[in-house]
């Protein structure tokens, strides 16, 4: 299970770290690990501990000296975890990611098995955005992101998101009397992404709307999901009984872990748009993409790249690792309209490398 802490759920109301949340988090996550769970930790808290320990205001802050802020409270924020679970007897370790380490297939796997190995051992995956070196193109930006990218790594059967609110309402609480909790989701559709709204905390990045986009990479993964409060006594052993606690969000059919990682964990670089024959036997489940079925190739992108697989109307039905770069693959093109007729055509992208992201998509 991964357990995405914000930082809302370890500081007191102006932004200080609260010792007494972290501990009460901690020994709820020790009893977990000792009644034989596999845990991961995601927690936010860097910049709120950096802030605070350099007396710095967190008002009209530059993006150098927030990273500046979190590169100090790191150290304090895992080193506050390594004393607390210490007293539980329970090893930790620290894993600073960026969104560029989980694009990149190799270093995904490397991740995958450094987690895989620590949680065989018994030891406690502690994670955090490596903000240091996050700018924006290689950001999650936001830790609910990271968390929901981490339980794809980790092939998690739940991702929990603990917060100061006790899940999701039909629209933010602080701000409409009338809002009212959702308990249970079963398709995250576009009006109840309309529901969400931003942050309103000091500290707090993102509010309910990275909370759902993460809801909606895991259920997609086949990821049963659950937003609540950090403040609920016994949250995580009431979420583990299933008890009506916060929102919980049903998971859909698994992808395998290989698709998951295309599907949400790289960026694309570029697209091919298919002909209908192609799409069609793509959604269904049929075979790889042949150059038969490419009528043309947008933006620069080398061998290996993601590439977004559109229809001709532009619609997006998946998403594959090509063979050829965009400048081979116009050669291609080009020679096919020249040639006609071809016995063989080779594979653009591999059945195994592609995921179709639209409904009837046999994976
Ligand atoms: N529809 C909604 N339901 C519940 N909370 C909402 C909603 N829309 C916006 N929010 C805000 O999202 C906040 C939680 O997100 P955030 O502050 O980013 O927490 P964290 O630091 O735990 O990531 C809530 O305190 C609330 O103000
Ligand atoms: N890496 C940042 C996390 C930023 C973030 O996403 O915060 P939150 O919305 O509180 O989970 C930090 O440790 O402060």
């Amino acid at each position: 299970m991964v357990i995405k802490v914000g930082s809302s759920s370890i500081t007191e109301a102006g932004g200080k770290i609260s010792q007494e949340k972290m501990k009460s988090l901690t020994a709820q996550m020790a009893s977990l690990i000792r009644q034989g769970m596999e845990l991961i930790l995601v927690s936010s808290g860097a910049v709120a501990a950096g802030l605070e320990r350099l007396g710095w205001s967190r008002a009209q802050i530059t993006i150098p000296e927030k990273q500046a802020a979190a590169a100090v409270g790191q150290g304090i924020l895992i080193g506050m975890y390594q004393q607390l679970f210490a007293a539980e007897q329970i090893q930790i370790a620290q894993l600073l990611l960026t969104r560029a380490d989980v694009e990149d297939r190799k270093r995904y796997i490397h991740i995958r098995n450094t987690v895989e190995t620590l949680l065989r051992r018994g030891i406690l995956p502690i994670v955090n955005e490596n903000d240091t070196v996050a700018v924006d193109e290689i950001r999650f930006g936001d830790n609910d992101t990271l968390g929901s990218l981490v339980a794809l790594v980790a092939e998690a059967d739940a991702l929990v998101m603990l917060t100061d609110i006790d899940g999701l309402y039909t629209s933010n609480p602080a701000r409409d009397p009338n809002a009212r909790r959702i308990s249970e989701v079963t398709e995250i559709t576009p009006g109840l992404k309309a529901m969400a709204g931003q942050s309103i905390s000091r500290v707090g990045t993102g509010g309910m709307q990275t909370k759902l986009a993460a809801a909606e990479i895991a259920t997609q993964s086949g990821i049963e999901t659950f937003i609540a409060s950090s403040q609920e006594p016994d949250v995580l052993t009431k979420i583990v009984s299933r008890q009506q606690v916060g929102t919980r969000f049903f998971p859909h059919h698994r992808l395998s872990g290989k698709k998951s990682w295309l599907a949400y964990g790289t960026r694309v670089e570029g697209s091919v748009t298919v002909d209908a024959g192609a799409a069609e036997a793509l959604i269904d489940g049929y075979g790889s993409l042949l150059l038969a079925g490419v009528e043309k190739v947008s933006g620069e992108f080398l061998e290996g790249a993601a590439v977004a697989i559109r229809k001709a109307d532009g619609e997006e039905i998946g998403k594959g690792i090509v063979h050829f770069s965009s400048f081979d693959l116009r050669l291609l093109l080009e020679r096919k309209k020249v040639e006609k007729k071809q016995s063989h055509y080779p594979v653009v992208i591999h059945r195994d490398a592609l995921v179709i992201l639209v409904k009837e998509g046999n994976q």
